[in-house]
């Protein structure tokens, strides 16, 4: 389900956040590892200030093992306790639940000194669309409890639910916007599915995902397709060899372009053609 979000839905998610972070110790981040940069709004800095922070690396199985660590140890180096994760793998609370205990330890450490009982951490997962937050969710409450395609706005009575042995999670999600800070975030999010509706131009992702491949991994994308891209190939060029190798026609031997821009984006989207991480911890 596709959200579009106007300011008033912008407003209305901040404040719900915020209404929330006022009920938990840690928030745990959820980020696409493919585009940690790109599926961060920064708003969630500014409304969290210093609430301790737990970043999941989510869909680990689809990014580029080396650049997850890179980002792991960037996420380290801010004090954010990160950890890179396939949402749907078995047990991922006992990945999760040591970071919470370490992200909160001063916070429970200082209200033990005045007097006050130890109780469980409470947590909350947020972030933007497609990031994989119903999933955590159901995987560690082992039961269907956050709906797909949440809406803000929509309300509903929340309830902890027992992660772990020391932590209790809402299980609703905080829902944040993708943050389009320029274009090129923008075919970042739509490359990874976080956005869904045609808010940047197919054709155009398409051919930044085509020209990332091949920059970075042009005998792969090449074997992949069965096509013969070179660094002077030009776009219409690869396309029409797809099309053809892939038997993508339009009627008559024409070539059905529309039809080659869906097939890389639903590659890419997938993994089909390999692992990639489209954020780069150093520019
Ligand atoms: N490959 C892979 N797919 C995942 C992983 N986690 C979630 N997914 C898939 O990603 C898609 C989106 O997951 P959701 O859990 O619905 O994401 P969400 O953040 O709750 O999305 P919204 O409801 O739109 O806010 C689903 O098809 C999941 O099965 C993962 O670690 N790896």
């Amino acid at each position: 389900m596709s959200i579009n979000w106007f300011p008033g839905h912008m407003a209305k998610a901040r404040r719900e956040i915020e209404e929330n972070l006022k009920k938990i110790d840690v928030v745990i981040e959820i980020l696409d590892a493919r585009i940690p940069a790109s599926s961060h709004n920064p708003m969630l800095d500014e409304v969290t200030k210093d609430k301790p922070r737990v970043v999941i690396l989510n869909k680990k199985d689809m990014a580029s093992e080396s650049e997850t660590k890179s980002w792991i140890s960037k996420f380290q180096k801010e004090g954010k306790h990160p950890v890179a994760i396939n949402g749907r793998d078995n047990q991922i609370i006992r990945k999760i639940e040591p970071l919470a205990v370490e992200a909160t330890r001063e916070m429970f450490e200082k209200m033990e000194r005045k007097g006050i009982n130890r109780r469980a951490i409470r947590a909350m997962i947020i972030g933007i669309p497609n990031v994989g937050k119903s999933t955590v969710i159901n995987n560690i409450a082992k039961k269907k409890v956050a709906q797909t395609g949440n809406t803000p706005g929509v309300t509903k009575r929340q309830q902890w639910i027992k992660a772990g042995t020391r932590m209790e999670l809402l299980d609703t999600p905080g829902i944040l916007w993708p943050k389009f800070e320029d274009e090129e975030t923008g075919k970042k999010l739509s490359l990874t599915g976080a956005i869904t509706d045609r808010v940047v131009p197919l054709d155009e992702v398409a051919i930044y995902g085509m020209n990332f491949l091949l920059e970075h991994d042009r005998e792969t994308f090449n074997g992949f397709y069965n096509v013969d891209a070179g660094p002077d190939s030009d776009i219409v060029e690869i396309y029409e060899s797809i099309g053809r190798s892939r038997g993508l026609k339009a009627g008559g031997n024409e070539i059905n372009y529309e039809a080659v821009t869906n097939r890389i984006i639903y590659d890419i989207r997938n993994a089909k053609i390999g692992r990639y991480t489209f954020d780069r911890t150093v520019e």
